[in-house]
């Protein structure tokens, strides 16, 4: 974030009026949900009256502009912060205000700038809450998709495109309340993780009184040193077999939607994954891999090498048996035949109050053109993944990723040009 000068720096004049809805942030939410979300914006001194452009200048910044929302082709960055949050309106015309205001200050987020360069008026709450200020962009991208329940609330569900559906119940779910659903979501992802909290917590503070977080999650990706794939919590190479985030004729079969108003969208499904690790810790290295057919130092597939070695299958070995279990993780998800772009992060929060386990786990995340890929995965792992021993799964979500944003409009246009 670019540290702000004394020229820079700026008091803003402020009404008393525009005080009297200041002071009830946070305080009074509901005080300023009745008024103008720009009225609000405007009070705290963020200017979201000009499109803002992808700095050309910015270090370790992605762009914000382009045909695909940025976070799910950008390479993966070391950490997120997903926010999934309800709407505190019932219009579409809020839904509207808040995307139209909310696009320059993610761009400008994007950039490494802060939400509005920091006040010397210590009197009133600065606009932006300063944790970034001195770092960079680190690659910061923001990814913010809808909800099916969104659609009703805003009663527009003709507009709820048929494959925006909750997703079924899957037989091993332990679904937790707190982690499930959600009206919008925002996935930040960069390689600092403060970049990314800082991101999400001024987006919702500035859209303070419409929106508020129903359940987030932080998580993080360590690579190894000289690049490659990153390790997961059972310290298997995660994220090998995937399509190529540069092959835009594979993402067109796989990941971007090319129909109706969500077209140059996707669909995000997002899962909180418990990883037991110590049962996992307790199972002897040969069982381990047995669990996803692959080695675990190389990632290679049984029978093979290389990580990135492919392999069939259906193959067997000279008794006739799978060279890869028939119930291993990797055998059952390639079956399935169905294909998705995982990009997953790993979570560790703590311990479990009630086992004084490890909570921590997988931040699972793919995105598909269509959400019945990733349920077709999911019923072929079904009880038979030998993975399951090891995992719960805690939390689902499911949102539509709207297309991205030409220079001079906003997000989620598309959808409002629809209506
Ligand atoms: C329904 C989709 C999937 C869930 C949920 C899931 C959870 C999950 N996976 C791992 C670890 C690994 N997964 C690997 C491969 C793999 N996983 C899925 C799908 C889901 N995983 C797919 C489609 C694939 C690729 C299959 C193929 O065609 O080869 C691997 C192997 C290495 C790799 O390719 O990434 C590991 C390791 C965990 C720990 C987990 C939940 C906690
Ligand atoms: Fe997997």
């Amino acid at each position: 974030m670019i540290a702000p000068n004394d020229e820079k720096r700026s008091i803003k004049k402020i009404s008393r009026r525009d005080m009297l809805k200041l002071t009830g942030i946070g305080a009074a939410g509901a005080a300023i949900g009745a008024s103008g979300l720009g009225g609000v914006m405007k009070a705290m001194g963020y200017d979201v009256s000009e499109p803002v452009a992808d700095s050309t200048t910015a270090s370790n910044k992605a762009n914000f502009y382009g045909k695909h929302q940025s976070g799910i082709t950008t390479p993966v960055q070391t950490n997120i912060y997903f926010a999934s949050l309800d709407v505190l309106f019932s219009t579409k015309n809020d839904l509207q205000e808040l995307f139209k205001q909310w696009t320059p200050l993610v761009v400008r987020l994007m950039n490494g700038e802060l939400m509005v360069d920091l006040t010397t008026n210590t009197r009133i709450p600065t606009g932006d809450t300063g944790e970034a200020v001195g770092l960079d962009a680190s690659n910061l991208t923001i990814t913010i998709g809808a909800g099916p329940s969104l659609f009703d609330k805003l009663s527009i569900q003709h507009l709820k495109p048929a494959e925006l559906e909750d997703l079924p119940h899957f037989p091993k779910d332990q679904l937790q309340k707190e982690f499930t659903g959600g009206d919008l979501c925002i996935q930040a992802c960069a390689d600092d993780p403060q970049v990314a909290f800082h991101a999400v917590r001024n987006l919702v503070r500035a859209a303070s009184g419409k929106v508020q977080i129903k359940w987030s999650q932080a998580g993080f990706n360590s690579f190894p040193a000289g690049g490659g794939t990153p390790l997961n919590l059972f310290a298997f190479k995660d994220g090998t077999v995937n399509p190529a985030i540069t092959d835009e004729k594979d993402l067109n079969k796989v990941v971007w939607v090319d129909k109706g108003w969500l077209k140059g969208g996707t669909y995000l499904v997002a899962r909180k994954i418990q990883m037991h690790l110590e049962t996992w810790d307790r199972t002897s290295l040969k069982d381990q891999e047995a669990t996803f057919g692959r080695y675990r130092d190389s990632g290679a597939p049984f029978g093979k090498t290389k990580e990135f070695d492919d392999f069939d299958v259906e193959a067997k070995d000279s008794n006739g048996d799978y060279i890869m279990p028939d119930t291993s993780h990797v055998h059952l998800a390639r079956k399935s035949g169905a294909r998705i772009l995982r990009r997953s992060y790993s979570y560790a929060s703590g311990v479990m109050s009630n086992t004084g386990a490890h909570d921590a786990g997988l931040i699972f995340i793919s995105f598909q053109k269509d959400p019945a890929q990733f349920t077709t995965v999911q019923n072929s792992l079904g009880r038979l993944d030998k993975m399951n021993e090891y995992v719960t799964h805690r939390g689902s979500a499911v949102f539509a990723c709207f297309p991205g944003v030409q220079k001079g409009s906003y997000l989620g246009e598309a959808l409002f040009n629809a209506l």
